[in-house]
């Protein structure tokens, strides 16, 4: 069954995670008197299980062999009875894509679980290991590993769909996972044979893509315009190709604020096939509404 990919700075906690959907999983299929899901047996893969020191990551050679470990046990354990969690930094996008890709050749679902700890907490975190121990990674190699991260992103279909565990959340979405992952009990989830296996239309992943690249080009626009204006709100900002105008609210919209309603905007409208020219001129509408309410 599916293939649960947790990904994470170093010491952010991806193991206490783990063991929190790992419980929930086992707790859901003893409670369960549905066959298909009793018969589901839950793995957990680490490094440390696995014997591979947290020195691996010091050099190119070491840590290239303790990745092909790695996704070799998770070939090796992913089958139809089997709920794989999958409990490693998994920061390098072509290797998230790849296990996807393992998943997909089994027909199985996929699911990533980003564990969202801040950098300077997951610092602490590791200090406070290393000082005890029990773990933790020598400064340098915590620092490079930071700096090498490729934070999932569930506008790819690899990371998709993707579940975000905020550091001061007391459990992952442990329901909205099983869910999308099992299917709820008594209601036996239908996995269609090749249902993972079938790709997109190429149309529709480009409408992502589009979805993506001109929403951020409307914002890039906006950013220019803020730079050489900086701190002017009310204005109009032309915005290439779009038939209309954005008009800045009379204090000038932050960044995180933008990307808000940029994200909204995509969440919005991923399901929807939108031509390239009404994604553009949508989005400015979408802005222009939120910048007068
Ligand atoms: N959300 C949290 N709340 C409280 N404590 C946490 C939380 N997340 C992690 N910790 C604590 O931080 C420490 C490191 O966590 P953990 O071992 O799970 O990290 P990890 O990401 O698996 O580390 P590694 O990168 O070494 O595999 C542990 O002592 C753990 O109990």
């Amino acid at each position: 069954m599916p293939l649960i990919l947790v990904s994470g700075h170093p010491s952010s906690g991806k193991t206490h995670r783990s063991r929190q959907l790992i419980d929930f999983f086992n707790r859901k299929i003893s409670e369960s008197d549905e066959p298909r899901v009793k018969r589901l047996k839950v793995h957990h893969i680490d490094d440390q299980g696995l014997g591979l020191s947290r020195d691996v990551y010091a050099a190119a050679k070491p840590e290239k062999d303790a990745r092909a470990t790695f996704s070799s046990t998770i070939k090796r354990v992913l089958t139809r009875d089997a709920i794989v969690v999958a409990d490693g930094m998994n920061y390098i996008k072509g290797f998230r894509y790849q296990l996807y890709c393992e998943a997909k050749a089994v027909e199985t679902p996929n699911c990533v679980v980003h564990v969202g700890t801040s950098i300077d907490r997951c610092r602490e975190q590791n200090d406070k290991a290393l000082k005890a121990g029990i773990g933790g990674y020598e400064s340098d190699i915590f620092e490079n590993l930071v700096f090498r991260y490729e934070e999932p992103n569930g506008m790819s279909r690899w990371d998709a769909p993707l579940f975000t565990v905020p550091y001061d959340d007391d459990e992952p979405p442990c329901e909205a996972i099983w869910e999308a992952m099992v299917g709820s009990d008594g209601k036996a989830k239908v996995v269609r044979p090749n249902a993972a296996t079938v790709l997109k239309p190429a149309s529709e992943q480009n409408y992502l893509y589009e979805l993506d690249k001109t929403t951020s080009d409307v914002l890039a626009a906006i950013k220019m315009w803020q730079q050489d204006h900086p701190g002017e709100g009310g204005a109009d900002v032309r915005v290439p190709e779009a038939e209309q105008s954005v008009t800045l609210p009379t204090t000038a919209p932050s960044l995180p604020q933008l990307q808000r309603l940029r994200r909204q905007f995509i969440g919005l409208n991923r399901q929807h096939s939108l031509g390239k020219s009404r994604i553009r001129d949508l989005f400015v509408d979408y802005l222009n509404d939120a910048f007068q309410s």
